[in-house]
């Protein structure tokens, strides 16, 4: 089954000097428990391709089909309610509430939306992520490795299709990055979503059913 499918993606910068093709015509299907990789050198256009793909920015031309809703031509307010119960979003730096716990930092999406906190799920969760035993922590009493895995808890939280990840360890070590992004591959692997990773690991990139290498806007390959 397709997950997300982009059509002819372009994400054009246009100033009074210069026009940046970021994204210049990319087509892409993605099946549902798919683990894609995208690498390529920097200014290649990974983030703003991921970007796209989660609706954070609208592209100049073409389109994201996700689970066949086209995300580009609803209002700004329905997008983001769409992303919310849809797509995972984890990046770099793990934007936790430095003054509520593990637990209530992974649930405030859900709560701010309004819905029921699954505790079964979440605790099963937090257990595959290893953080269970930290929930009542805040967050500055946890390590770096520790807190990204709270930021994809968060993440996984509302059972989302697409877990987006834009260089998740970038600012952890190499032991603490293998074991977040083996961690985050278990858990959407028992979810069945469908996971689209940018990273420079090549370990982990081999670990990928597809690897994508971006340049200059556009898939210039795709291995297995
Ligand atoms: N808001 C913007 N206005 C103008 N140009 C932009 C904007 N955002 C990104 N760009 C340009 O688009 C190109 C792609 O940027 P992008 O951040 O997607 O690359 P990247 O492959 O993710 O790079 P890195 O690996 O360094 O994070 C770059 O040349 C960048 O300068």
């Amino acid at each position: 089954m397709e997950m997300l499918k982009t059509i002819g993606l372009k994400k054009y910068f246009v100033g009074k000097e210069y026009t940046v093709k970021a994204v210049d015509d990319i087509n892409l299907k993605v099946s549902k428990g798919e683990f894609i990789v995208i690498a390529g050198p920097s200014g290649s256009g990974k983030t703003t391709f991921l970007n796209l793909i989660g609706g954070l920015e609208q592209p100049t031309q073409g389109k994201v089909l996700i689970d066949n809703t086209n995300i580009n031509n609803m209002d700004e307010t329905k997008r983001t309610i769409f992303r919310r119960r849809n797509i995972g979003f984890v990046f770099q730096s793990y934007n936790l509430v430095p003054i509520i716990n593990t637990w209530e930092n992974i649930v405030l999406p859900i709560e701010l939306d309004g819905r029921d906190v699954d505790k079964k799920y979440i605790t099963e969760l937090m257990k595959t992520l290893k953080i269970y035993d930290r929930k009542d922590h805040l967050p500055n009493a946890l390590s770096g490795g520790q807190q990204q895995r709270v930021a994809i808890a968060r993440a996984l939280a509302s059972n989302p299709s697409i877990i987006l990840a834009d260089e998740p360890t970038g600012n952890l070590d190499s032991e603490n990055s293998e074991e977040v992004l083996h961690l985050l591959k278990k858990t959407v692997k028992s979810y069945n979503q469908t996971l689209i990773l940018i990273t420079h690991d090549e370990k982990i990139a081999q670990e990928a059913d597809r690897i994508l290498l971006i340049n200059d806007g556009r898939i210039v390959k795709e291995s297995r």
